[in-house]
């Protein structure tokens, strides 16, 4: 095929603008917001940069982590996601809040090696462990400054020929996915130099965090959890069947998952992190027993609801996007975290509470009131409401009960009128 933008990375940024405003039917509106948009900050940070992508952040509040109140900053553009991480976090806010802990901070890498003879590798790595560890450590010299480094090498059958060596790394304040595979990169050198007879395919760091794990554990008392027309024990029972049903069905530990997502993904943006490393470490482990399952875990014990999560949340304090973000930095001192493994702990916080609000809503009124009675506002900025006619164009919706697209637009239209008859 003849590709019509290819090398489009090599014209200047006036000349990369002018091809894509080429594409838009709008292109003076359009060209207004993305210059609005623009920071040259950036253009060194991506590549073909053409201006930046907005999204909300938000403050959700009430969550206490091992005694502490934190604000939880929040970049997302899904409506209730904020309200509801306040609404668990409060249930669970008494007695000390959450309690967190980290299981472990580690960063874990591999390097894929091929062998008609396994054992001599086996043995090879069994004697040579420390040395192995020395050549990825002398890659990255600096890290022995704040952190332990790389720990220990092991390997991994694969199949009959291919094997993994699993290179284990305390990478400090960072997530430590550049410092890992500068380290396995050196690794996989010095092994083909070293083995004649292994081809190396490929070293780079896992997503899978089994080692980078924290556990949350909280509750909220029965009574708190009552409705208008619900007891806090019918509500806390029925919570913890939700949780049940995500641990024994994985169409439904799937949303489940989701909404445990919402916040922490919301979280992690806004310190700054990569969240499509959280992502993919969140749903390996939530696979690991060989069925997807919920991560959460709520029982009734007594006059109270508990509940309790483990999962993998490979973040860095330091490094990677905190470096680059204005807002990163900042959203750390709202939060008042100081370190990666207190951010670790608030971010798991963050998914139980989100979690606890989900399924509250779900086993009472259902998603809709809640959820929808705070996205209405945005689906009528969807349907063309000025920010200025937001607020009346909801309070004349909420009057219909619906909030269907073509309701809506009546109401604007409707709302226009009046407006244009009353001058
Ligand atoms: C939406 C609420 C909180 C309303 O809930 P409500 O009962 O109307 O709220 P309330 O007036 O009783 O307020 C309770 C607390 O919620 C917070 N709160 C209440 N309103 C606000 C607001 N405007 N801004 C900020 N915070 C708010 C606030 O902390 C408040 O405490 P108060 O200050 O009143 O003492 C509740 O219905 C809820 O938690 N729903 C869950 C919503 C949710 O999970 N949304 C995510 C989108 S749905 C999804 O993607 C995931 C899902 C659900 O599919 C996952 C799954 O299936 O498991
Ligand atoms: N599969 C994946 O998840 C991959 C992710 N990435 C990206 O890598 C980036 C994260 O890599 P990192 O190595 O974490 O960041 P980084 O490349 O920014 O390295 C962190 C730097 O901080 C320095 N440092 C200073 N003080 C430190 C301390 N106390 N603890 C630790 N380091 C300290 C280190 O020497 C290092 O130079 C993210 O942007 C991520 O998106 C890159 C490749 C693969």
């Amino acid at each position: 095929m003849n590709l019509k933008y290819n090398g489009f990375y090599k014209h200047d940024y006036l000349t990369r603008l002018d091809l894509v405003l080429g594409r838009i039917n709008n292109a003076e509106n359009s060209k207004v917001i993305i210059d609005g948009n623009y920071d040259s900050k950036f253009k060194n940070i991506i590549e073909n940069y053409l201006t930046n992508y907005q999204l909300p952040e938000g403050i959700a509040t009430n969550l206490v982590v091992n005694d502490r109140e934190y604000m939880v900053p929040m970049v997302t553009e899904e409506p209730s996601v904020i309200a509801a991480c306040s609404n668990g976090s409060k249930l669970l806010s008494d007695n000390g809040g959450i309690s967190a802990t980290v299981i472990s901070n580690l960063v874990d890498g591999q390097i894929i090696l091929k062998s008609k003879t396994p054992e001599t590798v086996e043995q090879y790595v069994t004697e040579n462990q420390a040395n192995l560890v020395k050549v990825a450590n002398l890659s990255h010299p600096s890290i022995k400054n704040y952190a332990r480094g790389a720990l220990s090498v092991a390997t991994r059958r694969l199949d009959g020929q291919y094997m993994s060596l699993d290179v284990t790394v305390d990478a400090g304040e960072a997530m430590g996915a550049n410092i890992v595979n500068s380290m396995l990169e050196a690794v996989k050198s010095y092994l083909q130099d070293e083995l004649a007879n292994v081809e190396v395919l490929m070293a780079i760091l896992t997503n899978d965090s089994h080692h980078a794990l924290v556990k949350v554990k909280g509750k909220t008392s029965l009574n708190q959890l009552s409705t208008r027309s619900m007891s806090g024990k019918i509500v806390g029972q029925k919570i913890s069947e939700a949780s049940y049903i995500a641990k024994i069905d994985a169409v439904r530990a799937t949303t489940h998952n989701k909404g445990i997502m919402n916040g922490i993904d919301a979280a992690a943006i806004a310190l700054g992190n990569d969240w499509r490393a959280l992502e993919s470490a969140v749903h390996s482990f939530a696979v690991k027993d060989g069925r997807y399952q919920g991560l959460t875990d709520w029982q009734i014990d007594d006059e109270y609801l508990v509940g309790e999560m483990t999962i993998p949340i490979p973040i860095g304090f330091i490094g990677g996007a905190t470096r680059v973000l204005p807002l990163a930095k900042i959203n750390q001192e709202i939060a008042q975290v100081s370190d990666s493994e207190q951010e670790m702990m608030l971010i798991a916080s963050v998914g139980l509470a989100q979690n606890l609000a989900a399924l509250k809503a779900l086993v009472t009124e259902g998603i809709q009131r809640g959820h929808m009675g705070l996205a209405v506002k945005s689906a009528v900025i969807a349907n063309g409401a000025t920010p200025d006619e937001v607020e009346k164009v909801v309070k004349m919706l909420a009057k219909t009960g619906q909030h269907d697209s073509e309701t809506i637009k009546k109401v604007i239209n409707n709302f226009r009128k009046e407006s244009n008859k009353h001058g």
